[in-house]
């Protein structure tokens, strides 16, 4: 039996009030979500909070998933009419343009302005999304500067606050929020293994347990996608086994039964990417 992932909602709700509030502010909402799990870090009141703002859905963590599967993510959000724009929020790779769509925006905003009669100003943009997906790194990016701090504990972002980064685009950059409630445990779980949760509870083994068997279901079922087993590093030979016999066996071998410690430390080899590119989340049919 898997224990549920828990949050605190009345801290959440906090949260969410002040960002409602920052984001009337806001022109452009910069949805951030990772490219490893691009559903799982669908926000369900992003909807809401963009209202008729534009919207500019970024993957983030491009190098974290196999060039393939980006294709396939491109082509599904495309055949719902969407544009999306993957972004290596670590070294800038795909920003520039996350840019460029702001600034066109703001020029958009700002012909308006001028039709009646205003003055010009920069585009206000926010960026929003979980915890830990790379909003910070992003806009530090944006800057081209260390200023934002970005670190690689969830839910660092702990104040609202604006910058310049541009002469023409003011960027917000708010903490991780994540829903009062996930009703899919299966999505809940995959936001802990990236790590994407914030200060949620969660049991390290079981969410291990999970990833392996998702690992090996992967290899599977898609393995063009998985030329590599991410497994072989730990050189026991996991063919066929369950992601329990896994890390039993891993956690005998190397930490003298500590299951609690293996199961850790496997989740670390994988958001630090030594287990390579590994896509969590596939486009459904
Ligand atoms: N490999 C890789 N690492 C990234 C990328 N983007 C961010 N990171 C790293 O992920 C960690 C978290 O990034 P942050 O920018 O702090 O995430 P955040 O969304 O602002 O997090 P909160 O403040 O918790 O909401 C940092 O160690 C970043 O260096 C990326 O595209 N690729």
């Amino acid at each position: 039996m898997t224990n549920e992932i828990q949050w605190y909602p009345g801290h959440i709700a906090k949260a969410e009030k002040a960002l409602a509030e920052q984001l009337k502010l806001v022109d452009v909402v910069l949805e951030v979500r990772d490219a490893r799990i691009p559903l799982a870090t669908h926000h369900p009141r992003v909807p809401e909070w963009v209202g008729n703002k534009t919207r500019v859905l970024i993957l983030n963590r491009v190098d974290a998933i196999p060039p393939a599967v980006r294709q396939l993510w491109q082509q599904w959000f495309k055949t719902r009419g969407e544009t999306v724009y993957f972004t290596n929020a670590k070294d800038g790779n795909g920003v520039g343009q996350v840019l460029q769509v702001a600034q066109r925006a703001g020029d958009e905003i700002n012909q308006r302005r001028k039709n009646r009669g205003l003055l010009a100003r920069p585009v206000r943009a926010a960026a929003i999304g979980f915890p830990n997906v790379g909003k910070s790194a992003l806009i530090n990016r944006l800057l081209k500067r260390r200023i934002v701090v970005s670190e690689a504990r969830p839910g660092v972002t702990r104040q609202l606050r604006w910058v310049r980064i541009s002469d023409r685009v003011e960027l917000l950059d708010a903490p991780g929020v994540i829903p009062t409630k996930l009703e899919d445990q299966a999505a809940a779980i995959k936001l802990a293994i990236c790590d994407d949760i914030g200060d949620a509870a969660y049991d390290s083994y079981q969410v291990a347990v999970i990833f392996i068997d998702l690992l090996q279901d992967l290899m599977a079922t898609a393995p063009e996608l998985m030329p590599d087993n991410p497994l072989s590093r730990y050189k026991i030979d996991s063919l066929g086994m369950t992601g329990e016999e896994f890390v039993y066996e891993l956690s005998a071998k190397r930490d003298r039964g500590d299951l609690e410690r293996t199961a850790r430390q496997i989740l670390i080899d994988f958001r630090k990417g030594i287990l390579g590119t590994v896509p969590l989340e596939l486009p459904p049919n």
